[in-house]
Formats: structure tokens, sequence, C-alpha cells
């Protein structure tokens, strides 16, 4: 027996029973791999004899079943270049036992400094932590996964709630400035009693009406001032199926030129230096709604071209942004103008005319339908002396006659405010007219004047007699029937200056 064989029996058999008794699975190689001995952790973790162990190749063990590729590059390709190398881990698949991960350290033992006598590899079974390990780490994986998973959902959710949020905030923007509009409207005591007549002119204007109500078709009201138009947008308007919303109003005639396009498009916040917030225009208050523009004929013409494209595409810009607003707005608008004539002038736009001009309805004047009037002073009469606690509810034949055959340049709005100084005047249950009707209608018939100039002659007149007071008590404005926006539109349309 060679030399180095005794040497090593000598060290096998003093380590022998302490290898024996460690619990982790222990295999003492000789240079050649082969095993030397094992300790009875490996014999018992890997099901092998001792019988079929000692002597054979490390690979060949238990069948070749530790012909395993990673420890063949532990063994042969890291071990070589170092004395130690711990941690190795190494899983395979046994036949008996079944799969195991297996943590190997492996130690060369020199009997010189230069020649490996032993090799010590240490097998620790750490199939169970492994497992334990991997399930932790899957739990973790779901669990990021439902996590991404929920922060994706809060993300999207926490998206969709912006999104409500910020047409919540359009949507109450909208109804405060509805709102704001409403009380204004209220304050201005809009009359929203009934259409009264039954003249046929009358009547036609009822059954056209009625007729584009229900649609969403651009309504355009002519007539002179007086005469009922804002009635009888109020009327489309009601018929329609808007009618739970607002009917917007703006008068074009009443606002300064520099101030339409903000009230008309609305302005963003510093759009100009005296806008410290943000607000609806008339447009997008009327979202939805109907929009009533009146006195169109007065537009500016730089901004007949903006509104020809709100009319054309719904769209539109506040004034200080470039975001396009999208609104359904229904259209009526009401003219006291020839709007064919301002075309012609190069005052109007002739396709803005067009758009407007879908279903025109005339309401007549009311020279023209004189049936109507006893039925409108009849109820103005009551309704004014009711106001004012009188007891006036006679009209004697003469006075009707006189109030019918007069002129009424200002309409129903001049014979509103003719019988309000009437009932003022009256003492008693007889009604008694203060305006001289006579003279200012024979006035008028006996000129051979066109109706323009008359007109004119007329509104200077009176002017001249109040002193050009325009508006207030005792104005021009109230003798002629107007209001004071209409009535300053008459001015510059006739070209009527104060001196
Ligand atoms: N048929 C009518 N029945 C009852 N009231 C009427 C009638 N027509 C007009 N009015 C009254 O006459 C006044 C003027 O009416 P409205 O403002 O509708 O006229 P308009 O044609 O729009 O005038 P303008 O062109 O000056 O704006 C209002 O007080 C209105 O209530």
């Amino acid at each position: 027996m060679p030399e180095v064989f005794f040497e090593q029996k000598a060290f096998l058999d003093i380590f022998t029973k302490f290898l024996d008794s460690i619990r982790e699975p222990l295999l003492l190689l000789d240079p050649d791999l082969k095993v030397v001995k094992a300790n009875l952790s490996f014999y018992m973790t890997f099901c092998v004899k001792p019988e079929n162990t000692e002597g054979v190749l490390i690979y060949d063990l238990g069948n070749r079943q530790w012909n395993i590729p990673k420890l063949k590059e532990l063994l042969e390709e890291i071990l070589p270049q170092n004395t130690v190398f711990n941690n190795f881990e190494v899983e395979h698949d046994f036949e008996i036992i079944g799969t195991k991960v297996m943590r190997l350290n492996a130690r060369r033992i020199y009997k010189d400094t230069k020649h490996t006598q032993l090799i010590l590899l240490a097998i620790e079974d750490v199939t169970e932590q492994e497992y334990y390990k991997r399930h932790l780490e899957k739990i973790v994986k779901n669990r990021t996964a439902q996590l991404a998973t929920a922060k994706q959902e809060a993300e999207q959710g926490k998206h969709a709630a912006e999104t409500a949020l910020c047409e919540i905030k359009a949507l109450k923007e909208q109804l405060e400035a509805e709102r704001a509009y409403l009380k204004e409207e209220i304050k201005l005591e809009h009359n929203h009693e009934n259409i009264i007549g039954n003249s046929d002119g009358l009547k036609y204007v009822l059954y056209k009406v009625e007729q584009i109500a229900d649609s969403n078709t651009t309504v355009l009201v002519l007539g002179e001032t007086g005469t009922g138009k804002e009635l009888v947008a109020r009327s489309i308007h009601g018929f329609s199926k808007r009618k739970n919303r607002s009917l917007v109003k703006v008068n074009c005639a009443a606002l300064p030129p520099n101030l339409i396009e903000s009230e008309l498009f609305g302005h963003e916040k510093g759009a100009f230096t005296s806008s410290n917030r943000l607000q609806l225009g008339r447009f997008e208050i009327a979202d939805g709604a109907t929009l009533f523009l009146d006195e169109i004929g007065e537009l500016p013409l730089e901004l007949q071209s903006k509104l020809l494209r709100v009319f054309q595409d719904g769209e539109f810009e506040r004034v200080g942004s470039s975001k396009t607003i999208k609104v359904d707005a229904r259209i009526i608008a009401a003219t006291n103008r020839n709007l064919e004539e301002e075309v012609e002038k190069g005052r109007f736009r002739k396709d803005l005319w067009y758009r407007l001009n879908v279903f025109p309805i005339t309401m007549p004047p009311l020279r023209e339908r004189v049936t109507d009037i006893p039925l409108l002073v009849d109820y103005y009469v009551q309704k004014i002396s009711r106001r004012l606690g009188k007891t006036v509810d006679l009209v004697p034949q003469n006075v009707m006659s006189t109030i019918q055959n007069y002129h009424w340049p200002g309409n129903v709005r001049e014979l509103e405010n003719v019988l309000e100084r009437a009932v003022i005047n009256s003492s008693g249950p007889k009604l008694h007219l203060v305006d001289d009707l006579d003279k200012s209608y024979k006035h008028l018939s006996k000129n051979q004047k066109t109706l323009k100039a008359l007109e004119r002659d007329y509104i200077l007149d009176v002017l001249e007699q109040t002193n050009w007071k325009v508006s207030g008590a005792n104005s021009a404005a109230q003798i002629l029937g107007l209001n004071r926006s209409t009535l300053r539109a008459r001015m510059r349309k006739l070209n009527i200056v104060k001196p």
C-alpha cells in the first residue's frame, strides 16, 4: 500500500467519527474527484449506500445522478482557482428524493503548499428555505402586480375624477353665469305675459311661432320697434324643447362695441386690464338653451364675421384664449332694420344675412292690426290701474277711436306709455288721454316727406323739446315709447347728433 494511503487512512480514521456527527452532508474527495469518504448525513439525505459511494467518481454516484453540470463547473473550473468557494447554489432533480436545492461549500485541503490532497465538499440542503423564499417572492410579485394594477386603476380613476371635476366645474360656472344672468333679467322686470291680440296678422305670427318652435332652426324676428319682437322670441323659446333652460338675451345695440365680443364669447382671467376673473360669454351660458340676439342689425362688422363662424361651426374662442369652445345654442335674432338694405349698403355681411334669414317672422306694426288695439287697451288699462291703485275701467268710444286711428310709430310700447300717462291723468273710472294723438297723427299725415325723413324730424323734435334728455323720466325715449338703446341706435342710423 502506498504511503499516501496510510497517511490518508490515519487522517480519515481521525475524522470519520466527527464527520458522522455533523448534520450537514459532507463529502471528502481525492484530487481525481473520487469519493474518499462521505458522512452519515450524506448517505441519509441522498439515499446512497457507503458501498456504492467510496472510491466512486462523484459524477457517477447514484447511477450517475450526480453528473450535474454546475457541480462540474465548481469542481473543475472554479475550485482550481480558489482554495475555498462557498455558497455555490445548485438545483437538481434526483430520481428518488426529488428536486433539491443545494448550497455547496468547497474547500481544498493541501498536503503541502502545492498539492491538493483532499477536497471537502459540504452540501447544505436549502430546498425548504429556497422554496419558502420562492413562495414569498411569488407572493411579493403577485402583490406588486396587484398594487401596480390598483395604482394604475387609481390613476385612471383619479384621471376620470379630475375630468369629471373639470366638467362639474364648467357646468357650475355655466350655472353660476346663468343664475347671475337671470338675476339681471329679473331686475329688468321682463313682461312675461301672453301676447295679446286676435288680428289675422298676429295669428299668422303665432302660427309661425308654433311651426318653428320645436326645431333648432335659427329664427329672425323682424318688425318695427315696440311691436313685440322680444315677446315672439320668448314665445318660440317657451314652446321649444329648451324651455326649461333660460332664454339668454344680448342687446347688440346696448353694449359699447369694445365690450360686445367679451359679452358674447366671454374672456379669460387677465385678458385685459380689468378682467380679474374668468367670465363666461352669453354663447356659453346659452349652451343647450336659446340665445336671443336683439337688435342684431347694430352689430359692428368685425363682430359679424366672428358671429358667422359660430353660426356655421358652433365654435369660438374666449377673448384672451386660443382654446376653441363648441356650443349648442339655438339662435333667435331680432332687428327693426331692413337687413337687405343694410347688406346693399355694405353695413351687414351678406353671408350672415343668409344664415339668419332661414326662417323670418315679421311682426306687423300696430297700425296694421287695429283690431288688436281694444284688447291691448283693456289689458293695459286694467294692469296699470291695478298697479297704481286706480279704478279706471271705462274707455269712451271716442278715446278708443282716437287710439285706433293713431299711427303708432312706437307700436305697443308707445301705446303702453300713452295709456300709463292716461291712467295717471284719470280721476274717475273714465280714461282720459293726456297725449294729443290726433295732433301727432295730423302733423305726420300733412307731411309729404319719406317715412325715414319724417321719423328723423319727429325724433329731432322730441329731443329738442326734452333738451336732448335721452333716458329717464320725461325723456325723449319715454315720449317716443322707445327704450333708450333703441333711440340711440335710431339716432345713429338717422345721423342725429346733439348740436
Ligand atoms: N301683443 C302684445 N301683447 C302684449 N304686450 C305686448 C304685445 N306686443 C308688445 N307688447 C309689449 O310692448 C313692449 C315692447 O315689446 P318688445 O320689447 O317685445 O318689442 P320689440 O319689437 O322687441 O322692441 P324693440 O325693437 O324696441 O326692441 C313690451 O312691454 C311688450 O310686453
